[in-house]
């Protein structure tokens, strides 16, 4: 059988107890998964799930105490990794709730700062930089500064910087939480488009169930801690779609109160 793009395999994470003899917290046990290339999977659970605590054990930015992570076959997270330091991984693009934009840098300069890091801040990059940002709006902008965009506009530019940055896999978490919901249902068209036209594999974590199906192909329900996968849909809705009209497409309402049956 063909490894799949990721796995994960039978992971378990705790926090140390705060008070002396008492029990470990097992925020998540038992959580088995796997992600195909090119795959576009949403995440779906409740509040305090781990649902961020499972990215960052994706991400590399903390480990599992016990099971393991494997990219393409190769274990990239176990209770024996060393942690890495926040979306700096060549392989695993990492979009958080906030959007980390450095305020003292122009819109532009933000977006190409991963590339600097890894000295590919060229006239390739710029250009293509410049074609990313035309495509969600933001062409004219690239000389503003972060605290001059609106809460949408920096989200775009957020998620322009992880995909010029080009990893194969990017992990996604809540980006779009806290816009109003016009401003949401464009970063979700210009998420769609952009998508379509590179086909990255994406793992994206959200609280609405609409927009868990309007976007994945398909949709993992996460239960109560200790968290496991409690349910897994394929999304058919064919493609491209209309984030507007997806709600009354067939299908979408059953599918809607399935899910939300589970995640209750
Ligand atoms: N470093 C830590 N030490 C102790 N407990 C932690 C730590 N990190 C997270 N937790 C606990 O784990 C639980 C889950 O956190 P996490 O942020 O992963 O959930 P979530 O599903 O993303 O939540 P939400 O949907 O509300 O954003 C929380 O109750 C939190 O208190």
């Amino acid at each position: 059988m063909e490894e799949p793009l990721l796995r994960v395999q039978d992971v378990g994470k705790f926090f140390p107890p705060r008070e002396r003899n008492a029990q470990p917290f097992w925020i998540i046990r038992g959580l088995t998964f796997t992600v195909a290339e090119g795959e576009f999977v949403t995440m779906i659970g409740p509040s305090g799930a781990g649902k961020s605590t499972l990215l960052n054990l994706i991400a590399q930015v903390d480990t599992p105490s016990e099971g393991e992570i494997a990219f393409r076959g190769r274990t990239i997270s176990s209770p024996r990794s060393t942690v890495l330091r926040p979306g700096f991984d060549r392989q695993i693009g990492y979009v958080t709730q906030e959007d980390n934009l450095l305020p003292w840098r122009t819109t532009l300069d933000n977006v190409l700062f991963p590339l600097e890091l890894r000295g590919g801040a060229d006239a390739q990059g710029r250009a293509r930089a410049g074609e990313l940002m035309a495509a969600v709006g933001l062409a004219g902008f690239e000389r503003h500064y972060p605290h001059e965009l609106s809460g949408g506009m920096r989200k775009r530019c957020a998620l322009i910087r992880t995909l010029l940055y080009d990893p194969p896999i990017i992990l996604m978490d809540e980006p779009f939480g806290a816009l109003d919901a016009q401003t949401r249902a464009q970063l979700q068209e210009d998420l769609l488009r952009l998508w379509s036209m590179r086909r990255k594999t994406i793992i994206f974590v959200t609280h609405d169930i609409a927009e868990a199906i309007v976007l994945g192909d398909r949709t993992l329900i996460l239960s109560r801690p200790p968290t496991r996968i409690a349910g897994a849909h394929s999304i058919a809705l064919p493609r491209p779609r209309d984030v507007h009209a997806a709600a009354r497409q067939e299908g979408f309402a059953a599918l809607h109160d399935a899910i939300r049956e589970q995640v209750r």
